[in-house]
């Protein structure tokens, strides 16, 4: 029989990615804070990945361009590989905005060690958020290229979970991406 402390070890090394696609203001980083918050909780060991910090740094030399974007992620997925590595759950909010590059990321991982979750939420409600004013900014001319105005954002076709944030609260999106996690990562 295995010993509670065994199960917990096991569950430390689980490792996977999950990779979050959505608009701006959907809720990609707010979702990805609070789960992993209850991953941590869990005993996983997991952490998130700050596109904005990775873009102020690894990243700086890159705009919003679709091959700036390409290269900002494929940059980003490396870097995701090495926490997979060392035996983590590696959430990434990143906007991923075409399938063409949502399809670059996927080849580069293992089918079972990775998980797309569109957090869906229409570009009206996004916008009416609009957390950081850059919307705003995006109307207003000063922003270029801003996704879902100038720059073209695609639904996933196929995603593995979709989040409704426009429907669903924080917690009940949390809540349904532990879940999904607990399932597909669980020791079998
Ligand atoms: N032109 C333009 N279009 C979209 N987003 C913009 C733009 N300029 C700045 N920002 C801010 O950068 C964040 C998106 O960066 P990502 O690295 O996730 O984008 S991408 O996946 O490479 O498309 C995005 O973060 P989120 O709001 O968290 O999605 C914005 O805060
Ligand atoms: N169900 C929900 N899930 C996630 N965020 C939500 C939800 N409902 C409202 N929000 C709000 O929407 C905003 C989402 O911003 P953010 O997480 O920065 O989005 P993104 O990282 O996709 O740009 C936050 O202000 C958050 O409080």
């Amino acid at each position: 029989m295995i010993k509670q402390d065994e199960c917990k070890l096991a569950a430390n090394h689980r490792v996977g990615v999950v990779w979050f696609t959505g608009l701006s203001g959907s809720g990609k980083t707010t979702i990805s804070q609070r789960v992993e918050r209850l991953l941590l909780d869990r005993g996983y060991h997991c952490a998130v990945l700050d596109g904005d910090k990775l873009r102020a740094g690894l990243n700086s030399d890159l705009g919003y361009t679709e091959a700036d974007r390409t290269e900002n992620l494929r940059r980003t997925a490396e870097v995701t590989a090495m926490f997979l590595d060392v035996g983590f759950i590696v959430l990434v909010p990143m906007i991923t905005p075409t399938e063409a590059m949502r399809a670059q990321i996927r080849r580069r991982f293992d089918a079972h060690s990775y998980t797309e979750v569109y957090v869906r939420c229409s570009l009206d409600t996004c916008e009416q958020r609009d957390p950081k004013g850059l919307y705003r900014k995006a109307r207003e001319g000063i922003l270029r290229d801003f996704t879902g105005i100038d720059a073209r954002y695609e639904p996933p076709a196929q995603p593995e979970l979709i989040l409704d944030t426009e429907h669903w609260s924080i917690g009940q999106c949390a809540q349904q991406l532990v879940e999904f996690i607990d399932r597909k990562y669980s020791i079998h």
